[in-house]
């Protein structure tokens, strides 16, 4: 049976409640409270009403402090219960990575892994669960003496897995700090091939005639390996020597508008996001989700989003590979403080490093504000990928275009704006001052 059905009929399982959409508009951070502990409620409170008054402000060029109107989905206990019906299954069937990454679950990813500790069997299992850090990738190609073998980084992981197993499939090791256990293959000469999203292929695309194309990984089209459908890209970490790599996820909001729209339409409750929430903060979820043990996916980010730095900041850390260690458990990462830490222990307080990525974090915000495609596109859950060695080269990659959404002809986004519903602003630009503002802070100390 197909993942995606297999997935849905167990998401079915606990569609057995009515949620219920709170319109109010209300403020994420009161509307939110009554979901969070004691202690949450107060720092949360405070934290919006210093945002709302403008008064937390921490940009450089002197705007506003901001917090998001959040539209809530709340649960209740009574009201209609909906099955998911084959229909519904279908329809998850056919309208491919983007409606995957609106509707799929996913075991809980906390706390760290070390180098090479995943096994193949883990990646390709259909048990799908993010990733943790160091992966093996399957090369799905026939060849396995392309010349990918150049670098130190290559070699190295030829040295460590080139057993050939029987197909004569090569393994590569390789980091992968965010997204699904199995989303990647293995390509040939420095590329890697990334699960096939429509969505994500026409962002490629565009992107070919803007600003932008510099600082996203060169994109070679589409490519089919055992009958599967991939994006083949540049592997950025391909000319490193034994990269250090942290994925930092921009903006203020990590699902899309239409997630909510669809999260009322069609409310799912997921145990498995319950069960991430209560690993994080056994307060956190309301008496009526306990009850229920599941809460719908919205929920779930907007809580995941209040605990991170994601709505305080505007970006979140989500995973660090440094050395031969991964961590990806930075949830509660949130306070400027704790960022510019994490920042600091990831580049060994090294100032040429920070000078390096803040340099080219410059550039990248000189491009937005060129970029057409920028303007015209909502840009939910794309990252911004940092990586190093200790030879101090240092870059930064805009990564992940799975959610990143055009707008209607004639609509264009500032980027900066508050996002209420509707005005579909990510806070991508905010986000980003506020990271440069960090790594200022930090080569200043
Ligand atoms: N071109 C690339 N070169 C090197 N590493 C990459 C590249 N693209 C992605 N990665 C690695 O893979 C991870 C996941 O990438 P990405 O966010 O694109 O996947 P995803 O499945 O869309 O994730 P999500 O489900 O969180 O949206 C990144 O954190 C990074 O470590
Ligand atoms: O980081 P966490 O706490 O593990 O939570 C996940 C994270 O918010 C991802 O961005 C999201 O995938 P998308 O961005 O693709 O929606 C995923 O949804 P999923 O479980 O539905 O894949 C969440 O589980």
């Amino acid at each position: 049976m197909p993942k995606q059905r297999r997935r849905s009929q167990r998401e079915a399982v606990f569609s057995r409640s009515s949620l219920v959409y709170d319109g109010s508009g209300r403020g994420g951070g009161g509307e939110r409270a009554g979901n969070f502990s004691s202690t949450e409620i107060c720092d949360d409170q405070a934290q919006m009403a210093e945002q709302y008054s403008g008064q937390a402000g921490f940009l450089r060029d002197g705007k506003p402090g901001r917090g998001c109107l959040v539209p809530q989905v709340t649960i209740t206990s009574d009201g209609d219960s909906r099955e998911i019906t084959a229909e519904d299954l279908e329809e998850d069937e056919v309208n491919g990575r983007l409606r995957r990454k609106l509707s799929n679950s996913s075991i809980s990813s906390n706390g760290s892994s070390t180098v090479f500790d995943e096994s193949e069997d883990d990646i390709l299992s259909d048990n799908e669960t993010k990733s943790k850090g160091i992966v093996t990738l399957e090369h799905l190609g026939d060849s396995v003496d392309s010349g990918e073998q150049s670098n130190a980084w290559w070699k190295l992981k030829t040295i460590v897995h080139c057993p050939l197993v029987a197909s004569q499939r090569r393994r590569l090791p390789w980091v992968q700090l965010a997204g699904h256990k199995g989303s990647f293959k293995a390509g040939d000469e420095g590329t890697i091939l990334k699960k096939f999203s429509e969505n994500e292929k026409l962002c490629f695309e565009r992107l070919k005639e803007d600003a932008l194309l510099s600082f996203v990984p060169g994109y070679y089209g589409v490519v089919e390996r055992d009958g599967e459908l991939f994006l083949k890209m540049k592997d950025l970490l391909a000319n490193f020597d034994l990269p250090n790599v942290m994925d930092c996820k921009m903006g203020v909001r990590t699902y899309l508008e239409e997630e909510l729209v669809r999260a009322r339409v069609k409310p799912k409750l997921r145990e498995d996001l319950y069960n991430k929430m209560l690993e994080v903060d056994s307060e956190a979820p309301t008496a009526e989700e306990k009850k229920l043990q599941a809460v719908t996916k919205p929920r779930y980010m907007q809580w995941r989003e209040s605990v991170s730095s994601t709505n305080t900041l505007g970006f979140r850390i989500e995973g660090i590979k440094r050395g031969e260690t991964c961590n990806t458990d930075f949830k509660k990462t949130r306070s400027k403080e704790d960022v510019i830490q994490v920042f600091k222990d990831f580049v060994e307080g090294n100032k040429n490093i920070i000078n390096s990525y803040i340099t080219r974090l410059d550039d990248i915000k000189q491009a937005l504000k060129a970029s057409e495609f920028f303007k015209k596109h909502e840009v939910i859950g794309s990252s911004l990928l940092f990586i190093h060695d200790h030879k101090e080269r240092a870059e930064v990659w805009l990564i992940d275009f799975g959610k990143t959404t055009p707008l209607p002809d004639g609509q264009n986004l500032d980027h900066y704006r508050p996002w209420e519903e509707g005005n579909r602003e990510d806070g991508y630009l905010w986000g980003l001052d506020n990271l440069l503002q960090t790594l200022s802070l930090l080569a200043r100390e």
